[in-house]
């Protein structure tokens, strides 16, 4: 029998097909040690396309949501984020899926006969995901993983693994197991959003949130709190209309973690005058979005 051993972060040895795979839990500085032999420190040209392809072959998640397809990977292995500022731990991918992934997507949402039924909006599924819905969050931890976003002064910067913050997700829930185990699907017609929320606590930090169809504009606002309360008028009246305008393009995903999912509020209104980017009134048509999340464990 083939007997593979694979180095990841939690235990989990499984018996595959003939293939004994016995899975060795890592300790951070052997992670990051195996990461620096294997990607390097530093990369001439050709040394980073050697390192493309074998990131390729290590996180193949993206070639399989297209049927093993690898010249489909998105931006070549690496993903381009924006770091929203004003609000720590929110963290905006815009261009996560290609169109022909948006399409599979949508595809496979509709194959679940979710919304054949035209007043369904919403569908919550818990614990083992579709198998399109494992492939996207292997997306989601590739996307988080190959990161390289912009920094205050306008360089492309990658994920320093020294450096948590520059990361979309630190490696705690980065690495998790399940990554994620619930997932909502919503449809919305034009008009149609949702209304300020913070996510109930019953799920974890790290929250996933991919846009598909029509684009729209989601508002942060913080949480209302005791600080805020007894904060005197001025300042409250500053803080009131804060309302951070976050624009989630087809193929987008936003990753919410600390901050972000505990302290600021979500919502997408959809009514006249609140759709509003770069000065023009967004021409809505359905949208579908897809959120991940993490239940906590129940005690
Ligand atoms: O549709 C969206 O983009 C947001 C969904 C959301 O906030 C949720 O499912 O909690
Ligand atoms: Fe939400």
């Amino acid at each position: 029998m083939q007997k593979v051993v694979v180095l990841t972060y939690s235990m989990r040895p499984v018996l595959l097909s003939g293939t004994q795979f016995e899975f060795r839990t890592m300790e951070a500085e052997e992670r990051k040690r195996i990461v620096r032999e294997v990607f390097g420190d530093s990369s001439s040209s050709d040394e980073e396309q050697q390192q493309q392809q074998r990131r390729r072959q290590q996180f193949p998640a993206i070639a399989a949501f297209n049927g093993g397809n690898s010249s489909a990977t998105v931006n070549d292995c690496h993903y381009i984020w924006e770091r929203i500022k004003e609000i720590n731990g929110l963290w905006l991918c815009p261009e996560f899926l290609p169109p022909e992934h948006q399409s599979s997507l949508l595809r496979a949402i509709d194959d679940e006969g979710w919304f054949t039924e035209g007043f369904h909006n919403q569908a919550h599924r818990f614990g083992d995901l579709p198998a399109w819905a494992i492939k996207l969050s292997s997306c989601i931890r590739e996307a988080a993983y190959f990161s390289k976003y912009v920094s205050e002064c306008g360089d492309m910067e990658s994920w320093d693994l020294n450096n948590e913050e520059s990361c979309p997700l630190p490696s705690k829930l980065l690495w998790r197991e399940p990554f994620f185990d619930q997932l909502i699907a919503h449809v919305y017609q034009p008009g149609e959003g949702i209304c300020a929320h913070v996510d109930l606590m019953r799920f974890e930090d790290g929250i996933a949130i991919v846009s598909l169809e029509s684009t729209c504009v989601m508002h942060f606002s913080p949480v209302e709190n005791e600080t805020c309360r007894i904060m005197d008028v001025e300042i409250q009246n500053k803080l009131a209309p804060m309302k951070i305008p976050i624009l989630l393009s087809p193929g987008s995903l936003i990753l919410m973690h600390g901050d972000a999912r505990y302290l600021w509020k979500h919502e997408i209104k959809r009514d006249p005058g609140f759709q509003v980017w770069g000065g023009q009134e967004l021409c809505q048509k359905r949208r579908t979005s897809i959120t991940l999340r993490k239940l906590c464990p129940q005690v």
